[in-house]
């Protein structure tokens, strides 16, 4: 178990976030621009002051007394550029932090990235450079790891690759994280709580479905979107479909659940009802 109770007072804003997250849970964090979401992991690193408490399972990492230095902090920090050592191979950047042979070869491995353990940061593509990046944050068997949105200057193909690899770590390691994302297709495939702030403060607190899910009235337009999951509810079908920026659920027959499988691209259109329009 994770708690934190924080406050700090930024510019404008107020932080204050009070939670607690279960170990092995995945965690995304979302929220406008300037809610607080980078400051946030940043003290959780111990990168920035903040007064409250941070505990991780039974070891405090702040509180009225202790502030517990980053390098104490077993925490694994992945931001949106790379901050890999240049003049270190790949494999050089994970044995640096660790000189755990076995765990970075398997790491290497479950990336795609063995084969080019002997080559420089300069030789990697974007995609290849996050991955090391993860795997080194990994190294250290961190019981938190902080993922400052790693894969949104990836293209679309690599940054869905790097989702499942993200998955299959974490389905292996456990390792609890937070990740921020305002990608909802993202937060959907990989998180099992989503946490919105919004000026400083926890908005609303969830499950991906209930956070992501917006599905009022029908639409008599078309829109093109990729399948995300195919849920039995009793005796229905539910498929689960990412729109642009939403997520919305369409009842699906039998037939249909056999022509369709996760991950195609599909379009979505009504016949029978008019479009509605409201103000949000
Ligand atoms: N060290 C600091 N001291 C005071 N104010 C700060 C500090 N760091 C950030 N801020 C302010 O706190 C607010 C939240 O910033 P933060 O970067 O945490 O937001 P964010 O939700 O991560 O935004 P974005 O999605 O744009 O990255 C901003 O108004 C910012 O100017």
């Amino acid at each position: 178990m994770i708690s934190l109770d924080i406050r700090k007072k930024l510019l404008g804003i107020n932080l204050d976030v009070d939670l607690e997250i279960n170990s092995g849970d995945f965690i995304a964090l979302s929220g406008k621009s300037g809610s607080g979401k980078t400051t946030l992991l940043r003290i959780l690193a111990g990168l920035e002051d903040a007064r409250g408490e941070i505990k991780i399972e039974d070891e405090i990492w702040l509180d009225a007394k202790v502030k517990k230095a980053i390098q104490e902090r077993e925490i694994g920090f992945v931001f949106q550029d790379y901050a890999l050592f240049e003049n270190m191979s790949v494999e050089k950047n994970l044995l640096f932090v660790s000189n755990d042979k076995e765990l970075c070869e398997h790491l290497l491995k479950i990336t795609h990235m063995n084969e080019y353990k002997n080559h420089l940061p300069s030789q990697l593509s974007g995609g290849q450079k996050q991955r090391v990046a993860i795997c080194r944050a990994l190294m250290r068997k961190p019981k938190l790891l902080l993922l400052d949105e790693p894969l949104s200057a990836l293209d679309p193909q690599t940054r869905s690759s790097l989702q499942s690899e993200l998955l299959t770590l974490h389905n292996e390691f456990k390792t609890t994280t937070i990740l921020i994302s305002h990608d909802p297709s993202e937060i959907y495939k990989l998180a099992s709580r989503v946490i919105v702030l919004d000026a400083g403060k926890v908005i609303n607190d969830g499950s991906p479905k209930d956070i992501l899910l917006k599905t009022k009235g029908s639409q008599k337009l078309s829109f093109s979107g990729e399948l995300l999951d195919i849920k039995k509810i009793d005796v229905i079908y539910v498929a689960i479909v990412a729109i642009g920026q939403q997520i919305v659920e369409v009842v699906i027959n039998e037939d249909e659940v056999q022509n369709l499988k996760i991950g195609d691209l599909v379009s979505l259109s009504t016949k029978a009802f008019s479009p509605q329009i409201r103000k949000t």
